[in-house]
């Protein structure tokens, strides 16, 4: 069974005239254990994919499954709960927390739920990161590659069925942000973890072990462990069957 499902998703925003559709009958899954990416031109409907895929968005038509869980049958306190308690996520600009030192933020899923970290995770998952001497500073003392090595910590600390990213190199040099894309593939290689990553970044893409690229919010090709030239060949040909005037 996959790690994630989605089955004929659609996302429609506005009505009538004004009427945008983001996801147009998307179906694809993504196994458990691999490092994602989704990729596509800007407009392809990857960010509402992403967030439709970790219950931050609701679709207006199809299904997603986490794990053996259908989305569409959770109320909105039970997808919260479901998101708290089984995914992780990194976004482009770390939203950390800037009154809560390192250690506060990496835990805080866990302090949220009322539940305490497993002392022997949280060393492991500090350990990865390699933040154990800046556990006590608070954000606005840290880097912008070690706030997102925070944010990586965190996602990983309630040992998520999936951890989505969302352009995590995007606010990174190129140095900072091949880290972070380290730490992700070391997640998917020796925790298990199963990793979707939202990107524009060829480099981050080509640590992937799948590739999906969507066009014009429709699934449109994949790549196995792509080199950065094929994933350039398959975003040109996107590219060009895109129609005139979009
Ligand atoms: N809240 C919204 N209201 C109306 N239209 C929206 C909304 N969010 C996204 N869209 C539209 O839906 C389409 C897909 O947007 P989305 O952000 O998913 O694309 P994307 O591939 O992530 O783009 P980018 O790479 O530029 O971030 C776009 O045409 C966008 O303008």
């Amino acid at each position: 069974m996959p790690a994630l499902q989605a089955t004929d998703l659609s996302k429609l925003y506005g009505s009538g005239e004004a009427a945008v559709h983001a996801l147009r009958g998307v179906t694809v899954a993504f196994e458990a254990g691999r490092f994602h990416a989704i990729m596509g031109a800007s407009g392809s409907g990857k960010s509402t994919l992403l967030h439709c895929l970790a219950g931050l968005d609701r679709p207006t038509g199809g299904t997603v499954r986490i794990s053996d869980t259908a989305l569409d049958t959770l109320n909105d306190e039970k997808l919260t709960l479901l998101r708290r308690d089984h995914v992780g996520f990194v976004f482009q600009k770390f939203n950390l927390l800037p009154v809560l030192t390192a250690r506060e933020n990496i835990v805080l899923p866990l302090t949220i739920a009322g539940r305490r970290p497993d002392p022997e995770w949280f060393d492991r998952v500090v350990a990865a990161v390699g933040l154990a001497d800046r556990l006590d500073h608070r954000p606005a003392e840290l880097s912008g590659g070690q706030q997102q090595r925070v944010a990586v910590a965190r996602a990983l600390m309630t040992r998520p069925w999936v951890v989505f990213a969302d352009e995590p190199t995007g606010n990174l040099d190129s140095r900072s942000g091949a880290e972070v894309l380290g730490l992700l593939r070391d997640a998917v290689a020796q925790l298990g973890q199963t990793v979707v990553m939202v990107t524009h970044d060829l480099h981050a893409a080509a640590h992937c072990d799948r590739v999906v690229f969507l066009q014009d919010g429709r699934y449109a090709a994949e790549l196995e462990s792509p080199a950065p030239d094929d994933i350039v060949a398959m975003l040109a040909r996107l590219d060009a069957a895109v129609p005139a005037g979009r």
